[in-house]
């Protein structure tokens, strides 16, 4: 799949307390599996809820499938952290509610696999469901929809390890089958691994890292050796031990022939940023080319 799911030039929300977004200029190209991340408190699901059209952009604008979201609405699926459904409603109830305001592009083979993963009886009442049933049933109606962006927050955070194994491989699958956008918050760096080809790094309302994890990581190195001046490397981090150096560098040129190099696995790069929230923002070519 080709073009652009979601472009952010200048997008900034402001609450009563401050902003919660801001200067956030970034490109993400249809068809990846981007994992939002960030602190507590960073901005993700206000990031989320302005793309879902849920909240306004203070300043700066947002578009979605090449459209704003109000307009791509029937296009996209979100799933918040509130996992907002109706609790008087059956299981069966409610994918028959999604059929309903689906009409058109409705699955109901996938919805009702969804649901039958977890084994949810359809006659049971949402009231009744515990949190991560209704994540399930969250997600089932997300699929259902056969939306070609995905917005989860936090999608997986009250569901048990086998439960997550199971719902994020049906997602990927059904994601690589049909082209879909995914973007997902999460704090589980080592899950993002294995998950998504995209990155987005929000720290204090910014956004410090965007682009494709494979380009995010070769634009890494780490190194260690012998104590020396690291310039002109730029310098995510370092900690000099003795006489011993080790560093996180985005490197300029060659390195010393004293240091021993490895390239970091996604955590060591994101851990490194969320470490040290002074090192400069980078993005990668797929996530710039904003039209001006
Ligand atoms: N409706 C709101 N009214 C006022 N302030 C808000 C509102 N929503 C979010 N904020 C503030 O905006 C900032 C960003 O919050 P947001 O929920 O986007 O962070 P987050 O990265 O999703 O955090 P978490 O990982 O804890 O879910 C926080 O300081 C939060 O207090």
């Amino acid at each position: 799949m080709t073009g652009t799911a979601l472009q952010a030039d200048g997008l900034g929300r402001r609450f009563r307390r401050g902003w919660a977004l801001r200067e956030c200029t970034f490109r993400l190209p249809a068809g990846r599996i981007c994992g939002l991340v960030g602190p507590n408190g960073a901005g993700k699901s206000t990031l989320l809820a302005l793309a879902a059209g849920l909240l306004r952009p203070t300043e700066g604008s947002i578009e979605i499938l090449g459209t704003d979201p109000a307009s791509a609405r029937a296009r996209m699926a979100y799933v918040g952290q509130d996992k907002p459904l109706h609790p008087q409603l059956t299981v069966a109830q409610t994918l028959r509610f999604g059929a309903e305001l689906n009409p058109d592009v409705w699955d109901m083979d996938t919805a009702q696999r969804v649901v039958a993963a977890g084994e949810l009886d359809g006659t049971a009442r949402v009231r009744t469901l515990s949190g991560g049933q209704r994540t399930r049933l969250a997600l089932a109606l997300a699929l259902g929809k056969r939306a070609e962006l995905l917005l989860l927050d936090e999608p997986m955070a009250d569901l048990d390890p086998l439960a997550r194994h199971q719902l994020m491989g049906t997602l990927l699958a059904d994601a690589a089958e049909r082209g879909t956008t995914v973007v997902m918050s999460s704090h589980i760096l080592t899950e993002l691994e294995d998950t998504c080809d995209y990155v987005v790094l929000v720290d204090a309302g910014r956004v410090r890292l965007a682009g494709g994890t494979d380009d995010l990581l070769t634009a890494h190195t780490l190194v260690t050796g012998p104590a020396q001046d690291l310039a002109p490397h730029t310098v995510v981090e370092a900690r000099t031990t003795g006489r011993a150096t080790t560093a996180l560098l985005r490197r300029d040129g060659p390195v010393s022939d004293d240091w021993q190099t490895a390239q970091p696995s996604l955590e060591d790069l994101l851990l490194a940023h969320l470490r040290n929230p002074d090192a400069p923002a980078l993005f990668t070519p797929s996530a710039t080319g904003i039209p001006r």
